[in-house]
């Protein structure tokens, strides 16, 4: 945000601030902080807040937000089904009063084994400075030298689930449409980031090219087709059950028999074990290769990775607290710091006022954050008097809007106009603030409790 007070540089990040200082500090003459809100001089910035659980992962929300199950009458205690083997098999959840290890002391973190996630989890925690340690990659259990109190489980992101439900994980990191699929229902699972940037895909049905599926080209025609009835329903192959009848429901396709399998479906329609699949797709060219579409409406779920942690643990335990703040602060300013860019433009004016009005004129610019405008350089006419200033702007932007934020940077008179990468930016903590507020209640009590 831009004002017009004099108030120093403060409000810059620490590593910006000395960044910025040392390799200024020959021009500094004078500052000017432009930060409080005064609106008429205030540049717009891109909002910072996230949902907890963003739109498109409704499904998902905790306590009273969950929605019912398939068959719409929701169970009094939390059950998940275990998507694993030919037939699911259905288990209860202890929940919130059957945690089975209660007087456990360290704090367990699940990270996911599975052969797409396991690699890009290890380096998003080592780019967080959070590298986890173990002496093989068949090893299962580890630790982050950065958290000593934490242990670190190797688990199939089902069982992560699982297990974060049944309290024997207090914090996990597994994939959106598994937490959807395997955690329904339980509320004692929170969602304490919903992108955490990899393991991104989609749940979609997909149906074959050619035969009597050549001219269908969205779920609604494929519902409207005569041949699915009561006796002959349409089969779906799919890992994802759960999610896969409440897709069907809510689409309007009546006669579907759902047919749990596991591992790659493609081939099922080609059998005539299957007339269609629901399944985890990223490229789509598996899909392609084997004969089978997307058609429009399909998509049952998007899906990335997310961290999670057991509500029960986050409440009772003040150490769990402190430690998913800690993970979730580390997460947060990465995935920030790499999806923006630091800008710092120079350009010669009269006032930071009159600096200022040139960055609004821009429409581009309002994307520029936490603004900062400053006079570092006097420029003298051949008397020594000084004739107009050089002022330094100092802000960043999400990255895809380089071209644009330089261009108008430009049109307004910055050069020279330099970018850098940035590692992180510790802002507000929006999410830990909400997760704060949803656990509220509850957490009151608790810690009342305890003291
Ligand atoms: N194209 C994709 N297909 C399947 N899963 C994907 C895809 N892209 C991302 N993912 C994420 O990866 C997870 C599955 O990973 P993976 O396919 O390695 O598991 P798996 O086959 O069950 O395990 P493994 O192969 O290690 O036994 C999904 O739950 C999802 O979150
Ligand atoms: O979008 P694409 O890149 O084309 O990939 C889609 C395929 O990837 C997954 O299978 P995977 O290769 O993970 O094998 P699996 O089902 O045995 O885990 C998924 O089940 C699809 O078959």
């Amino acid at each position: 945000m831009l004002s017009l007070d004099k108030s120093g540089i403060s409000q810059l990040p620490t590593h910006t601030q000395n960044s910025h200082s040392f390799l200024l500090s020959h021009l500094l003459l004078h500052s000017l902080k432009l930060q409080a809100p005064e609106a008429s001089h205030a540049v717009p910035t891109a909002s910072t807040s996230m949902p907890l659980v963003s739109p498109s992962q409704q499904l998902l929300l905790p306590s009273s937000d969950m929605p019912s199950s398939v068959s719409g009458n929701p169970s009094a205690s939390p059950r998940i089904v275990c998507c694993s083997g030919s037939s699911p098999s259905t288990v209860t959840a202890p929940g919130f009063n059957g945690r089975q290890d209660s007087e456990r002391r360290e704090i367990r973190l699940g990270l996911p084994s599975n052969r797409r996630m396991v690699d890009q989890t290890l380096s998003l925690l080592k780019d967080c400075r959070l590298p986890v340690e173990r002496d093989s990659p068949q090893q299962h259990v580890a630790t982050i030298p950065e958290l000593p109190n934490l242990q670190v489980f190797f688990q199939h992101s089902e069982e992560i689930v699982r297990n974060l439900s049944s309290g024997h994980l207090d914090i996990g990191i597994a994939g959106f449409d598994t937490v959807s699929e395997c955690g329904q229902g339980n509320e004692d699972l929170i969602i304490v980031h919903d992108a955490l940037g990899y393991g991104d895909c989609r749940l979609c049905l997909a149906i074959p090219k050619t035969g009597i599926y050549e001219k269908i080209n969205s779920v609604k025609e494929l519902a409207q087709m005569s041949q699915w009835t009561e006796v002959q329903p349409l089969r779906v192959a799919t890992g994802f059950e759960y999610l896969g009848k409440k897709f069907m429901q809510e689409n309007g396709l009546k006669h579907v028999s759902i047919l749990t399998a596991r591992g790659p479906l493609e081939a099922t329609p080609a059998i005539g074990t299957a007339d269609v699949i629901l399944t985890l797709v990223s490229h789509g060219t598996i899909l392609w290769d084997n004969n089978l579409k997307e058609i429009e409406g399909g998509t049952a779920l998007e899906s990335q990775a997310v961290l999670l942690a057991s509500r029960t643990s986050l409440i009772q335990r003040e150490d769990v607290r402190d430690t998913t703040r800690m993970i979730l602060d580390k997460l947060e300013a990465h995935l920030k710091g790499i999806s923006h860019m630091r800008v710092i433009a120079y350009m010669r004016g009269t006032t930071v006022g009159e600096v200022t009005r040139r960055i609004l004129s821009q429409p581009s610019l309002s994307i520029l954050q936490e603004t900062i405008i400053r006079s570092v350089l006097p420029i003298y006419d051949g008397d020594g008097e000084v004739v107009t200033e050089c002022y330094e702007i100092d802000s960043y932007f999400p990255k895809e809007a380089l071209d644009s934020t330089m261009q108008q940077l430009r049109a307004i008179g910055g050069r020279p106009i330099v970018t850098a990468p940035l590692l992180g930016i510790f802002d507000r903590e929006t999410r830990w603030q909400q997760l704060l507020s949803k656990l509220g209640p509850q957490l009151s009590v608790a810690t009342a409790q305890v003291s």
